[in-house]
């Protein structure tokens, strides 16, 4: 991923100064307006980050809108999502992604979407999955080697208590395959790196417009 330039000149209490990251916040800010430019971050929806090699968490500033982030929309949270620069106010979902991190050892990056397509369907149905199956873009994900597979993508409720939200997806997690999605909300997607949690995301919402577009065609939720 192409870097994006860092001012060198941040202002107090923004988080560490160094090329490890500065190349994480490029990392953010380019993946923030690709996701903008596919119209899954509106208003001042979605939050992304970045664990670096060290272990340090760099996740985006609460409220801001994500497709025009800055080095200063991005800041530096412990393992269990608080700011360690003071005055920094972390995205209200950080504890989802610090959970994601915790429960992945290898993990690189998590990011978060409000797309179209995620809210409608998962507010068209009263499943607790969506399933995805047949589709080329499958093998996208971890370990999908051809299209022949189903695979499901958990629905959770949504909930403006985020720690009781993580609480519901945490016995989910080890076996998610492609994510999930929190009703009516948007998608949550990981990756090692984050061209990886990129294309996952890419792929996924790929596979969730196809499942729209099918519901239009058949009048109804799949
Ligand atoms: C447009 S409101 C969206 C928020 O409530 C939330 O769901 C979200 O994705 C962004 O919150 P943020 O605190 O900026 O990370
Ligand atoms: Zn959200």
């Amino acid at each position: 991923m192409a870097s994006v330039a860092i001012a060198a000149d941040r202002t107090a209490g923004t988080g560490p100064q160094d090329a490890a990251w500065n190349e994480a916040v490029a990392q953010i800010i380019r993946a923030g307006q690709r996701m903008d430019q596919r119209g899954w971050v509106p208003a001042t929806a979605g939050n992304l980050s970045v664990r670096l090699a060290d272990g340090r968490l760099a996740v985006t500033r609460s409220g801001g809108h994500k497709g025009f982030l800055t080095p200063q929309g991005v800041i530096e949270v412990d393992v269990e999502g608080r700011a360690l620069h003071e005055g920094d106010r972390p995205s209200a979902e950080t504890l989802l992604h610090c959970q994601i991190y915790r429960r992945f050892p290898g993990l690189g990056a998590v990011l978060h979407g409000h797309s179209v397509a995620s809210t409608v369907l998962s507010m068209l149905t009263r499943e607790s999955s969506l399933h995805l199956a047949d589709y080329e873009v499958l093998k996208v994900f971890e370990g999908q080697t051809t299209h022949d597979t189903r695979l499901p993508v958990p629905l959770f409720a949504n909930d403006q208590d985020i720690a009781r939200l993580a609480r519901e997806v945490e016995p989910h997690l080890a076996d998610m395959k492609a994510g999930y999605i929190i009703r009516g909300h948007g998608v949550y997607v990981w990756g090692p790196d984050m061209d990886t949690a990129l294309a996952r995301l890419e792929g996924l919402e790929f596979l969730l417009a196809c499942e729209l577009e099918r519901c239009k065609l058949k009048g109804g939720a799949s």
